[in-house]
């Protein structure tokens, strides 16, 4: 797993931030439009000559490989790739997780990217979000870890709209911490999760104070 430190201030995070968040929810907008648009076959591809120039334009200069995780030396975290709540990532759910101790939540609203069943949430999108979660309130302490297993209970179809994502941690043993996590519309939880996280062999965290959890958006630092 790759590991770097990028060592800037938080003054200079929130600056980034306020320039790539907007951008990522201008794609975000562009995947829901190309999905729901009804224009003419011309007007499609004329929107696509448009969006290539654009992506040849981002082209010019690109990381090589994934965007990763850089981590300042205080242990705000940067993973602004990440496919559940990259804030350069328009793939990911519009997630602003909000943490304390052992929980971690979030109120989104899903739209038509995120559809399985008609109308309804992808089941794996309402796993990778729950994955998300119960990985954020498993670190809230600022030990990492990864999820060994994750067992998904669909209790019944998740509408597409206004969503509540919540994980709590239930349990340590050793490198283990159990998590249970929730989704849930306005009616009551559509699906549940267990998760059995594990902390990685010999990542103690120094003696003293816990790490400040990392921050993945700018709402995150704010708890
Ligand atoms: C400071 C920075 C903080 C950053 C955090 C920001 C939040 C990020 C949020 C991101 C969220 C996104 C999160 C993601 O998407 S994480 C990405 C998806 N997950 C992975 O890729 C994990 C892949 N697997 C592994 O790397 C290893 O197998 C791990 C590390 C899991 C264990 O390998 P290790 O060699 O260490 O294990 P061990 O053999 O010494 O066993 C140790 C104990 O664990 C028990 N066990 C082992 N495996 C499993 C299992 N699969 N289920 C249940 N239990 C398991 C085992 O019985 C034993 O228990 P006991 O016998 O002692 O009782």
């Amino acid at each position: 797993m790759d590991f770097r430190i990028e060592d800037i201030t938080p003054e200079e995070i929130d600056r980034r931030l306020a320039v790539v968040e907007p951008l990522t929810d201008s794609v975000r907008d562009l995947v829901d439009a190309v999905i729901r648009s009804q224009v003419s076959d011309d007007e499609l591809q004329a929107a696509k000559a448009t969006i290539d120039e654009v992506v040849a334009s981002l082209r010019t200069r690109q990381r090589p490989g994934g965007f990763g995780t850089p981590y300042t030396r205080e242990f705000i975290g940067m993973p602004w790739g990440n496919a559940a709540v990259g804030a350069r990532n328009a793939i990911a759910p519009p997630l602003r997780v909000t943490r304390s101790a052992g929980l971690a939540e979030c109120d989104m609203v899903l739209g038509a990217a995120y559809e399985g069943p008609g109308g309804c949430v992808h089941g794996g999108v309402a796993a990778l979000m729950l994955d998300q979660l119960v990985g954020e309130a498993a670190s809230t302490d600022g030990l990492p870890s990864f999820t060994g297993t994750l067992t998904v209970k669909y209790l019944r179809p998740t509408r597409l709209g206004a969503l509540n994502a919540r994980a709590e941690v239930t349990g340590r043993e050793g490198r283990k911490t159990f998590v249970h996590a929730t989704l849930s519309d306005d009616d009551g939880v559509t699906v549940e999760a267990d998760a059995i996280m594990i902390s990685p062999k010999g990542f103690e965290l120094p003696t003293g104070d816990a790490l400040p959890p990392p921050a993945n958006s700018r709402a995150d630092r704010d708890v």
